[in-house]
């Protein structure tokens, strides 16, 4: 799926929220842990449950890796049985040089083929630019992230200046790609910044990370990160995924994720 469509889902769910498939195999209700294919039957179950009330579903590949093998299969499953319809992340945060970019965009693009994966900009052009080469495929560029280490490098003041790093960050970073094949993560923790970041790059996707488990609000996104093209995929992982610890997980996460949508739905005014 492209951003042409995406934006077409958007408006006929009239919602814009990403299911994070954060699948801590720790956290599984206990009926399903001890079952051969534990994680893709969770994933499975939460798909059709949330599927009606998102467009978009993001897989943090740490969750997936960590168990090896076992894991890679899982996500690839569960990637393959997400709905054409819905637009599909590798939360990935990969970049090297040029020579080995390459190859992690392969591994997102190609062999497992996401429409997405988010990138770590610290390495520059040259390991931004594989993942640009893919046509119909989308770069999500970390802007400004929801943790508390972003204060570390992210707000640094650049030499005499007034402007931060990831302003610089944004600025240059749009000028490699378009709207069309480049978003930025931008935490919902950082609300207050949103309206600066929508100046820099008005017309970019945000991928908002940090509602639900991190606090932020749906609210404060919403109202300074809304633009001509709704231009937003807010995600929550965990409130959602782990709204119940018990068999009816799958129905609880679809509740959480239709009151998500439903709150959407009244900041879009549809
Ligand atoms: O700035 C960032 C970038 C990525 N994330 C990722 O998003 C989800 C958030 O999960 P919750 O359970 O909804 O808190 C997770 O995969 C993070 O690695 C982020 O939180 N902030």
């Amino acid at each position: 799926m492209n951003i042409q469509q995406l934006i077409e889902q958007i408006r006929q769910k009239k919602n814009y929220l990403c299911v994070g498939l954060d699948t801590d195999i720790t956290k599984l209700p206990a009926h399903l842990a001890a079952r051969p294919d534990a994680v893709f039957e969770f994933n499975k179950a939460i798909i059709d449950a949330t599927k009606d009330h998102c467009v978009s579903y993001k897989l943090n590949t740490a969750f997936y890796e960590s168990q090896g093998l076992k894991g890679w299969e899982a996500m690839e499953k569960t990637l393959h049985y997400i709905p054409s319809t819905h637009f599909t992340i590798a939360d990935a945060k990969r970049g090297d040089i040029g020579n080995t970019s390459s190859q992690y965009a392969k591994t997102f693009f190609e062999v497992l083929p996401f429409d997405s994966v988010t990138v770590a900009p610290y390495m520059g052009e040259d390991s931004v630019r594989p993942f640009l080469e893919y046509e119909n495929k989308v770069t999500i560029v970390l802007g400004l992230t929801s943790n508390k280490g972003s204060n570390d490098f992210q707000y640094l003041k650049l030499e005499q200046s007034s402007t931060y790093l990831f302003e610089e960050v944004l600025t240059k970073v749009a000028s490699w790609g378009t709207p069309g094949n480049l978003m930025f993560v931008a935490g919902a923790t950082q609300a207050s910044q949103l309206a600066t970041i929508r100046n820099i790059i008005p017309d970019n996707f945000l991928l908002v990370p940090g509602v639900g488990a991190q606090g932020g609000s749906l609210e404060e996104v919403s109202k300074y990160g809304l633009n001509k093209n709704a231009g937003l995929l807010v995600n929550a992982s965990r409130a959602i995924i782990f709204a119940s610890p018990g068999e009816d997980f799958a129905e609880k996460a679809g509740v959480v994720a239709k009151e998500y949508a439903e709150e959407m739905r009244s900041y879009l005014g549809v």
